[in-house]
Parts: C-alpha cells; sequence; structure tokens
C-alpha cells in the first residue's frame, strides 16, 4: 500500500496544455506512480515573479506512490526537466513546475523538501483546482475547498476550465 500525495502543475509557456497533459501521462506511466485522478486545468494570472509574464494554466492530481517523499520530488524533478528543454530558446521562464503539495498526512521541513507546501495553502491556482477535484480534500484539518474560496481569487480568470485528462478516472478514483 502507497501513499497518497498531492501534486501541483503549473505552466506559462509554450504549449501549456500540452505540457501539462503530458506531465500528467509522464507521472502515470512511473513505475511506482498510479494516478488517482486529476482536476481539470484552471487558468490564473501569474502570482509574483517579473512583470510580463503569460497567464498560467495549473491543475493538480492525485497520486499513490510507494517512492519516499524525496523519491517522489526527484520524479517530479525528472518531469521537469523533460519539459524545461528547449532547443531553440535560451534560459527563460519555466515550462513547467511540479509541486508536492502533501505526502499523506507528512510534515516535513528539509532544505530541499517542505510538505504540505509552505505556500499551498493560500494559492488559489492550487486550491481551486485541488476542491475541484475532491471536494472533501482537507490540509492540516482545514477544508481546502474553505481555503479555495479565502484565498486570493485567479486574478479574474476561471473558473472555467479545460479537462486535463482525455477521460477523467471514475469518481473515488479507487477502481481497481
Ligand atoms: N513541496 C515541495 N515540492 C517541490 N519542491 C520543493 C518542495 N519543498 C521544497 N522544494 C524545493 O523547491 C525547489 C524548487 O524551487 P522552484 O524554483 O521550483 O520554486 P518555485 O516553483 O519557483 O516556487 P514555489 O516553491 O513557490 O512554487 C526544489 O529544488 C525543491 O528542492
Ligand atoms: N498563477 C500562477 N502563478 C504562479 C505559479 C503558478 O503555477 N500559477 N507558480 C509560481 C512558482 O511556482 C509563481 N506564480
Amino acid at each position: 500500500m502507497g501513499t497518497r500525495a498531492v501534486l501541483a502543475l503549473g505552466a506559462n509557456l509554450g504549449d501549456r496544455e500540452a505540457t501539462l497533459r503530458g506531465a500528467a501521462l509522464e507521472l502515470a506511466a512511473h513505475p511506482r506512480i498510479t494516478l488517482v485522478r486529476a482536476s481539470p486545468i484552471v487558468r490564473s494570472r501569474p502570482v509574483g515573479g517579473p512583470a510580463g509574464q503569460g497567464d498560467y494554466l495549473n491543475a493538480v492530481v492525485e497520486v499513490e506512490t510507494e517512492l519516499s517523499p524525496f523519491g517522489l520530488l526527484r520524479a517530479c524533478q525528472e518531469v521537469e526537466e523533460r519539459h524545461h528543454r528547449t532547443r531553440t530558446q535560451r534560459w527563460g521562464p519555466r515550462t513547467l513546475d511540479v509541486d508536492i503539495v502533501v505526502y499523506g498526512d507528512l510534515r516535513l521541513d528539509e532544505p530541499d523538501l517542505t510538505v504540505p507546501h509552505l505556500r499551498a495553502g493560500t494559492r488559489a491556482f492550487v486550491l481551486v483546482p485541488w476542491a475541484l477535484m475532491d471536494p472533501g480534500a482537507t490540509l492540516e484539518g482545514r477544508s481546502v475547498a474553505e481555503l479555495a474560496r479565502r484565498a486570493e481569487d485567479l486574478g479574474g480568470l476561471g473558473p472555467d476550465t479545460i479537462p486535463l485528462l482525455p477521460e477523467d478516472p471514475a469518481p473515488g478514483g479507487d477502481g481497481d
């Protein structure tokens, strides 16, 4: 029995939809990661960072994994790396971010890994798709849907959504 974890995906460069879909499928293809369910994609204005960046597409996925927290971080970074490689462009804004939002009930504060993710509880671009995927979800005992309502908004974008996966897994997710 693995651990349930929630991962946040974000992209604001290139073919953002294709990047998010590719990332979800690559995570699902990992031998020690099972994709349980996925949120729809939401659009949001960039939070922080330099001015003039394009809008983001964000989504979250729930996975079950036998990887350790650092093993899962590494798997996320491998997926990021694959999408950061742009042969024609110099280093620029990233095409893909994959963050660990929660890993079971674990609390960890290491130099390279903090879970739950430090800023997840205030980021609408994480909380809104998470609540859409799992209306009953909690983050450190608090309702994710409630946190999503209290977070800063998506910058005037959304709530129109785009499916992340061609065919969403059945509600509840554990159809095996
Ligand atoms: N929960 C986490 N998920 C992913 N990376 C994390 C986490 N906690 C700490 N990190 C560390 O953060 C680093 C990634 O920083 P990065 O430059 O991607 O931050 P960012 O995505 O720009 O900002 P933010 O952390 O606010 O999302 C990684 O090297 C990783 O070691
Ligand atoms: N809307 C939005 N803003 C961001 C995002 C993101 O994924 N979506 N990621 C960031 C760095 O992780 C910084 N700002």
